[in-house]
């Protein structure tokens, strides 16, 4: 399990995270929702380690690895919104990459590019695929890790029905197997009734839990809308 305990962030001089608490299970789908700017994308960063927060503590398995760069690696795997990679590199070579990062055999890197759909152009350079295929090669690169946590910022975005119900199929294989996952996500009607935790991030922190079986209904607007649907009531 991954916690994240009173995190602050500032960027740019402005409070980014304030307070922000989560503690996500594992061999669980916890999703991570609330409205554009509620601070989601940053509070991924921090906990895989990109960001380094002004204070508060990430913990794998009661493990503190806050002030421990090297820690993250093993421990936790981060996809972001929309992945880049070298856009002269075939897919091959790009999952090739990875796999001498994580020591994966041959037989684990064709397994990965065959989960995700990415073995029939595994020929073809990155820079000319499209923003679904693009996706589908940061997922099978993800899949690569053997770290016990995995974060990902809104994986579905791009994909076709397809692929996105085979991206929720793998999340729900991996928690199976013990593994603590963490989604970032907007597509709340396409999650409901698929993850076992929600967490409605607002202004910098998590303000509460949503049901999972019941996620189109329960969203509410955010902060400053609510304040402003009250100073006009
Ligand atoms: N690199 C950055 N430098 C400065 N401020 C940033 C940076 N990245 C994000 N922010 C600010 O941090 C706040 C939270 O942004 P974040 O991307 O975490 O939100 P989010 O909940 O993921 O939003 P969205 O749903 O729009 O993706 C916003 O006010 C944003 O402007």
């Amino acid at each position: 399990m991954i916690n994240l305990s009173d995190i602050r962030l500032k960027l740019d001089r402005q409070s980014v995270l304030k307070g922000f608490d989560l503690d996500a299970e594992s061999a669980c789908v916890s999703l991570v929702v609330g409205p554009n700017g509620a601070g989601k994308s940053s509070s991924l960063k921090v906990a895989c380690g990109l960001w380094r927060p002004s204070s508060g503590a990430v913990l794998v398995d009661g493990r503190d690895i806050t002030d421990c760069p090297r820690e993250y690696r093993k421990y936790v795997a981060y996809l972001p919104q929309s992945p880049s990679f070298h856009p002269r590199l075939t897919v091959a070579q790009v999952a090739e990459f990875y796999a001498r990062i994580e020591r994966c055999s041959p037989d684990e890197v064709e397994y990965a590019l065959e989960c995700f759909g990415m073995d029939a152009c595994s020929g073809k350079r990155t820079g000319n695929l499209s923003g679904g295929f693009r996706q589908r090669l940061g997922l099978a690169v993800l899949s690569l890790s053997k770290a016990p946590v995995l974060l990902l910022d809104e994986p579905g975005l791009s994909l076709d029905p397809f692929w996105r119900e085979r991206l929720q199929e793998w999340l729900r294989e991996e928690a199976a197997s013990g593994r603590t996952l963490i989604v970032a996500t907007h597509l709340l009607a396409e999650w409901e009734g698929k993850a076992d935790r929600c967490f409605l991030c607002d202004d910098g922190r998590i303000v509460g839990q949503l049901n999972p079986e019941y996620l189109r209904q329960a969203f509410p607007a955010p902060l400053d809308q609510r304040e402003r649907k009250v100073a006009n009531d």
